[in-house]
């Protein structure tokens, strides 16, 4: 198929959308409507000539704000709209042709992924208005972690919260980690390797991938499992719920809130979620930022010798997400806290590695690698997938 797909990834308060040729060297149009549901929404973006801009829009729901982006597009109309759909349970191991059934059945997960969920399922109903005449298709993060064997997606419950509720680990990122693995199998011409991935972004997950498989990963019924991220907890004991509402009164509204929007970074610190910050302040001596930036590396090195164990052969570790391809800094702490892997730095590629760069940053030993991701791509290729084999 040749002609442009239009990716909508719709959170709760913002939708970034791409307009992705198929052709790789046309220029991609991108953009973020932000601030939604305030009366002070914005859209910002990056025009066919590279030029970016920035547009008010008031107090727009996501439909008014999804016309906006169609003002943007030049003219340039898609074929099709690939959506985000972060959680697809168990029904979902691949992406999905949108009709009413599986609309209904994306539904049915909300209550899984409360906080994304109901999100994307708004910006499916508004894509669907306004495209009634485009096939939509549906795009999953936990899709390719079905993969993961019962030893992996099972937590030690009663059995019965897993047969009559759902509750097992699903993980996320799952366009990221696919995409970064194929890439890493790619350049490396190890076809099938065995390698970790560790998507640092806001959201932080690693995964362990063999020959093209996810059989693990840090994320689990929900996104809140497994590492530090910005304003996220990870791992903490499951007591702590409990402890906080007897000890201290508090409601699981307000546990909930604390562990997803005050913790992990922002809430070590006390002072940000953002890497950049984080590493300015620690060099000035902030010692909040030095424990965050510690724990954070840390629990990522911790991760990534636990998922090691899912793996026949380890190949390789690949970094990747908005910390992962910029912060030399936390990259150089991680595999420092790895030696038993025989993983060896290549300082100097290390800290001259920048955004927008696939690297190898090793110095011998086993292979380490930059590669930036590309959610939006592979949702584009996973949505051309889809039509061509329902076409064909
Ligand atoms: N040059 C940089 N150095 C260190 N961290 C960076 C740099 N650029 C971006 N980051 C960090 O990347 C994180 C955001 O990652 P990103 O993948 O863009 O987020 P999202 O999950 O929202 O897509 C933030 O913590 C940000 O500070
Ligand atoms: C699932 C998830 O954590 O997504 P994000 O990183 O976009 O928040
Ligand atoms: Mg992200």
């Amino acid at each position: 198929m040749n002609a442009s797909v239009l990716v909508i990834n719709c959170g709760s308060s913002s939708i970034k959308y791409a307009l992705v040729p198929s052709a790789p060297d046309q220029p991609r149009l991108t953009g973020l409507a932000e601030r939604l549901g305030s009366s002070d929404a914005r859209l910002k973006g990056t025009d066919s000539q590279g030029e970016t801009f920035e547009q008010s829009l008031g107090a727009a729901d996501p439909t008014e704000a999804l016309e906006a982006i169609l003002g943007r597009l030049e003219g340039r109309l898609p074929v099709a709209v690939g959506h985000r759909i972060v959680h697809g349970g168990e029904r979902f191991t691949r992406a999905a042709l949108i009709d009413d059934e599986v609309v209904s059945a994306i539904e049915q997960t909300a209550a899984l992924a409360p906080l994304h969920n109901p999100a994307n399922l708004a910006g499916l109903a508004a894509t669907r208005r306004l495209f009634p005449g485009l096939p939509q298709v549906a795009v999953f993060d936990t899709a390719f972690h079905q993969t993961l064997p019962e030893r992996a997606y099972r937590y030690a419950l009663p059995e019965a919260l897993y047969r009559d509720h759902g509750i097992r680990r699903y993980g996320f990122h799952g366009t990221s980690h696919a995409y970064v693995s194929r890439r890493a199998d790619a350049l490396s011409g190890l076809e099938g390797g065995g390698w970790l991935t560790a998507h640092l972004g806001n959201g932080c997950s690693t995964c362990a991938v063999w020959k093209g498989k996810s059989l693990d990963t840090s994320m689990g019924l929900t996104p809140l499992e497994g590492l530090v991220m910005g304003t996220r907890s990870g791992d903490i004991d499951p007591g702590l719920h409990a402890h906080l509402s007897r000890q201290l009164g508090w409601t699981i509204e307000r546990i909930y809130e604390v562990l997803n929007r005050g913790s992990g970074l922002l809430g070590l610190s006390g002072l940000t979620n953002d890497m950049r910050e984080l590493e300015a302040a620690e060099a000035e001596g902030h010692p909040g930022a030095t424990l965050a930036l510690e724990v954070f590396c840390y629990r990522i090195a911790k991760s990534l010798a636990a998922l090691s164990c899912a793996l026949p052969r380890l190949d390789g570790l690949v970094f990747t997400g908005g910390i992962g391809e910029n912060s030399s800094l936390v990259r150089e702490r991680v595999v420092a806290l790895l030696p038993h892997f025989g993983l060896q730095l290549n300082r100097t590629v290390n800290s001259e590695t920048i955004r927008g760069q696939e690297g190898r940053i090793d110095a011998g030993g086993r292979q380490l690698w930059v590669i930036p991701t590309d959610e939006e791509g592979q949702i584009a290729t996973e949505t051309r997938q889809r039509l061509e084999e329902i076409s064909a």
